[in-house]
C-alpha cells in the first residue's frame, strides 16, 4: 500500500488506530482452545470486530513464533484472512529483523512477497547494507526502530554521539538511504516529549507509535507533538485492545475499547482541521 492510499483511508475512517495481534494462548478466551487453529479463531474474531475502527494490523512475529510451524500457519492464514477480506487495512509485520544485506534481502523477500505484508519493523543498529534491501520494494516500508517506548530505550538510544543522541542520528542518517520515502519510524508513545525534537528530523514521515493503553502512553500528547498535515501517525495499541475481555465476549469488548481511541483520534484530527 503506499502513503497517499493510507491517508486517505486514515481520514475516511476518522481513525490512526493500529490494532496489535500480540496473540497469546495463555490469554484469549478458554473456549477457544478448543478450535482447530485457536490461534487464527482469535484473531479473526478481533479484526472483524475492530476493523471499522482501525486502519491497520500489526501482528507481532514473537507471538507466532513461539507456537512453531502451527503459529506460522496461523500468521499466514491471519494475513492472508486480512489481504483478502480487507485489503485497505494497511499490514505491518512487527519481526525487528536487520542482518547484512543478502540476509535482509531474504528476510524482505519473506515478509513482502511470501507473506504480503505492507511493512516490517526494522532494528537499524547494522546500518545502511542491512536497510536498503527492505526499501527497495515499491509500495513496502521499512519501520525503523528510532526512540522505542521501553524502559531500556535509555542504555543506547539516548547516549550522545559526539553531540547528538544515538536516535537523532539513526534518523537523520535514515533519511539519506536509498528510497527512503519508503521509510517510517517507530517512537513510543512513552516518549512523546522527544516527538518535538523528531519532528524537526522528519517533519512528513509517518511513525508507528505503540505503548498507548498498556504501557501508559498519552494519546494526547502524541497527537499535540506528533502530528503532521498528513496526520504522519499510526498509533497501535495490543493487550489494551485484544484482552479487554476474555469471556464469550471478548470481540464486542475489543471492538468497545478500539471504538473509544477511535473517538479520541477522530476528536484530534477535528482540531487538527485534517477531516
Ligand atoms: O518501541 C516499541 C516497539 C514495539 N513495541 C511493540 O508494540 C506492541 C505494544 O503492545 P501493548 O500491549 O499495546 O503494550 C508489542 O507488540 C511490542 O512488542 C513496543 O511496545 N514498543
Amino acid at each position: 500500500m503506499n502513503i497517499a492510499a493510507l491517508i486517505a483511508q486514515i481520514k475516511k475512517k476518522q481513525s490512526f488506530l493500529c490494532v496489535g495481534l500480540d496473540t497469546d494462548l495463555d490469554k484469549i478466551p478458554k473456549h477457544l482452545l478448543r478450535e482447530e487453529d485457536p490461534i487464527f479463531a482469535f484473531n479473526k474474531a478481533i479484526i472483524d470486530a475492530t476493523q471499522a475502527y482501525c486502519v491497520a494490523y500489526k501482528p507481532n512475529i514473537a507471538f507466532y513464533e513461539a507456537y512453531g510451524l502451527e503459529g506460522w500457519k496461523a500468521l499466514e492464514k491471519t494475513i492472508g484472512y486480512l489481504n483478502t477480506k480487507y485489503p485497505e487495512q494497511f499490514t505491518i509485520a512487527d519481526a525487528k529483523r536487520g542482518d547484512i544485506g543478502n540476509t535482509s534481502t531474504r528476510y524482505a523477500k519473506a515478509f513482502f512477497e511470501t507473506l504480503n505484508f505492507d511493512s516490517i519493523t526494522i532494528a537499524p543498529y547494522m546500518g545502511k547494507d542491512s536497510v536498503e534491501p527492505f526499501l527497495e520494494f515499491e509500495d513496502k516500508h521499512a519501520i525503523l526502530l528510532a526512540l522505542t517506548s521501553n524502559k531500556g530505550a535509555f542504555d543506547f538510544q539516548t547516549k550522545r554521539l559526539k553531540n547528538e543522541e544515538l536516535y537523532k542520528e539513526v534518523l537523520a542518517t535514515a533519511t539519506t538511504y536509498k528510497n527512503a520515502e519508503r521509510l517510517m519510524f517507530v517512537v513510543g508513545a512513552t516518549k512523546a516529549n522527544y516527538l518535538t525534537d523528531i519532528r524537526k528530523i522528519v517533519p512528513n514521515s509517518f511513525l508507528l507509535v505503540p505503548g498507548v493503553g498498556a504501557q501508559g502512553g498519552s494519546l494526547k500528547e502524541v497527537c499535540t507533538y506528533g502530528m503532521t498535515d498528513n496526520v504522519g501517525l499510526l498509533v497501535n495499541s495490543s493487550r489494551g485492545i485484544i484482552y479487554a475481555e476474555n469471556g464469550n465476549d471478548f470481540a464486542q469488548a475489543a471492538a468497545a475499547k478500539a471504538k473509544a481511541l477511535q473517538t479520541e483520534m477522530k476528536a484530534e484530527l477535528k482540531r487538527a482541521n485534517l477531516v
